[in-house]
């Protein structure tokens, strides 16, 4: 791991979304493609990128139950147990529709409206998510999003992973097509011949997946830039290096692109940790990757003291955080940028990422500077309820009425003013 002691964050642009012309110029051609060719581009997509000859893109009842077959009474038990947990935490969210009338009978609200259909890319290439099934899916359903539409790139056995479509299942999700990619994110979109279109698309993915979402958002909503997972520590001598550089490496693990960083006041700390992620590192499945990640964006931030620290996590704003040192509950008001906040020495990122509750469908690259994790909310629209009374009216038009014409607007002032007439005629 490099080690930063200057608080320059400089080397995180070359993660940036964007940054990459020629995989940006990838994803366009892809969207144009899907837009002019439809199914056809998402079947030559699917052979080209996934390595699969697709016979039909959308998953029917026969794969579902043969998915069953593949997997274990343990696993599917865990995806009930997480979905519960999930489901508890989201029902907490759930925006309710509200209205007041004051005194001048005057009635104002709010209307909540679920979206009609939401699109939830699962990823699937170097991984299958089946928890990205339950953290994309289940704030929709709790919003009450009637068509909840799934995509997830076909494996090397040339189905959906079983754990997904088991997932899906579980949680009655049953459209659901065997694309994944830029491609799929353009079919959400843009709709083909078998897929139709989407209100919004939510969901996890690597870079090119990230891409396509930023470009098609426009032309259809999508919810944040949650593209490779990143972790940053804040931890100081009282942590224990073992851990903390494991934690490092769980996230680090998901992507070349990923990024792991840790924050510390204590030099000694950083060394043992330094030399704990090392040995972990030499065997871990996915070392190749985690490598990659570890040796472009594996930094150790040395700072003057846990203040100073907490000043680098508001500029990086990462997806997740973890804060532990003394009197983190006390020292987490200061962080007003990071998408979710894991606090104390039991509170790995893995708890979130499957289990807890709370959504692992989190902004990165600093987004979480201005948008949060997937929610209920994301699911729903706001119409704003106005009724004014005959009193109201009466009482108030010739405010209206002046606002109006100082816009220059008198056909807004006359509309208003037309009310009076009525009742003085
Ligand atoms: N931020 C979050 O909330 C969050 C949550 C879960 C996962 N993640 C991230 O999701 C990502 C999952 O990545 P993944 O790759 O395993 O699965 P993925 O499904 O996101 O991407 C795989 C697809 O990318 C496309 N692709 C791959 N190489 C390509 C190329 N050269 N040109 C064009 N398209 C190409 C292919 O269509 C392939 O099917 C990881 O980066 C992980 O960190 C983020
Ligand atoms: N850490 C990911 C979010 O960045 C979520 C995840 C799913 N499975 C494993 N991890
Ligand atoms: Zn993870």
């Amino acid at each position: 791991m490099e080690w930063i002691k200057n608080g320059d964050l400089s080397y995180l642009e070359a993660r940036k979304i964007g940054v990459d012309e020629a995989k940006q110029n990838t994803v366009k051609e892809i969207i144009n493609e899907v837009k002019q060719r439809g199914d056809q581009a998402l079947y030559d997509y699917t052979e080209r990128f996934d390595g699969v000859k697709l016979t039909h893109l959308k998953v029917t009842k026969e794969q579902i139950n043969e998915a069953y077959s593949r997997v274990s009474d343990d696993v599917v038990n865990v995806i009930k147990k997480a979905a519960s947990n999930i489901r508890t935490f989201f029902e907490k969210q759930k925006p309710e529709s509200w209205s007041y009338t004051n005194d001048e009978g005057t009635v104002l609200g709010q209307q909540i409206t679920p979206l009609d259909a939401a699109g939830v890319y699962v990823p699937g290439g170097t991984a299958a998510y089946p928890s990205s099934v339950l953290m994309g899916a289940i704030p929709a359903l709790v919003a009450g999003v009637k068509r909840i539409v799934l995509v997830s790139p076909p494996q090397k056995t040339g189905m959906v992973s079983d754990g997904v479509l088991v997932a899906a299942n579980e949680i009655g999700i049953d459209e659901i097509y065997q694309v994944g990619g830029a491609h799929a994110i353009a079919a959400l979109a843009y709709g083909t011949e078998t897929i139709k279109p989407v209100d919004k698309i939510v969901g996890p993915g690597n870079i090119f997946v990230t891409l396509a979402k930023k470009e098609v958002f426009g032309d259809v909503a999508i919810d944040s830039l949650a593209g490779p997972s990143e972790i940053v520590i804040l931890a100081d001598e009282t942590a224990n290096s073992e851990w903390i550089a494991s934690d490092l490496l769980s996230q680090a693990e998901h992507d070349p692109l990923a990024m792991a960083a840790l924050i510390t006041p204590s030099k000694e700390f950083g060394q043992a940790v330094e030399e704990a992620l090392e040995k972990q590192l030499s065997d871990l499945p996915r070392q190749n990757i985690a490598r990659q990640s570890i040796e472009q964006f594996g930094k150790i931030i040395l700072v003057k003291d846990n203040d100073e620290g907490i000043d680098v996590i508001n500029q990086m704003a990462p997806e997740h955080l973890e804060v532990v040192i003394k009197d983190a509950e006390e020292k987490v008001k200061q962080i007003k940028h990071a998408g979710a906040i894991f606090l104390g020495p039991y509170s790995p990122v893995p708890i979130g990422d499957y289990f807890a509750g709370p959504n692992h469908i989190i902004p990165t690259n600093g987004s979480a500077t201005y948008s949060s994790p997937l929610s209920v909310e994301s699911f729903v629209k706001q119409s704003s309820i106005i009724k004014y009374s005959r009193e109201a009216i009466l009482n108030n038009s010739q405010h209206i009425a002046t606002f109006a014409r100082y816009e220059g607007f008198e056909g807004h002032a006359r509309a208003v003013e037309n009310r009076l007439k009525e009742e003085t005629d």
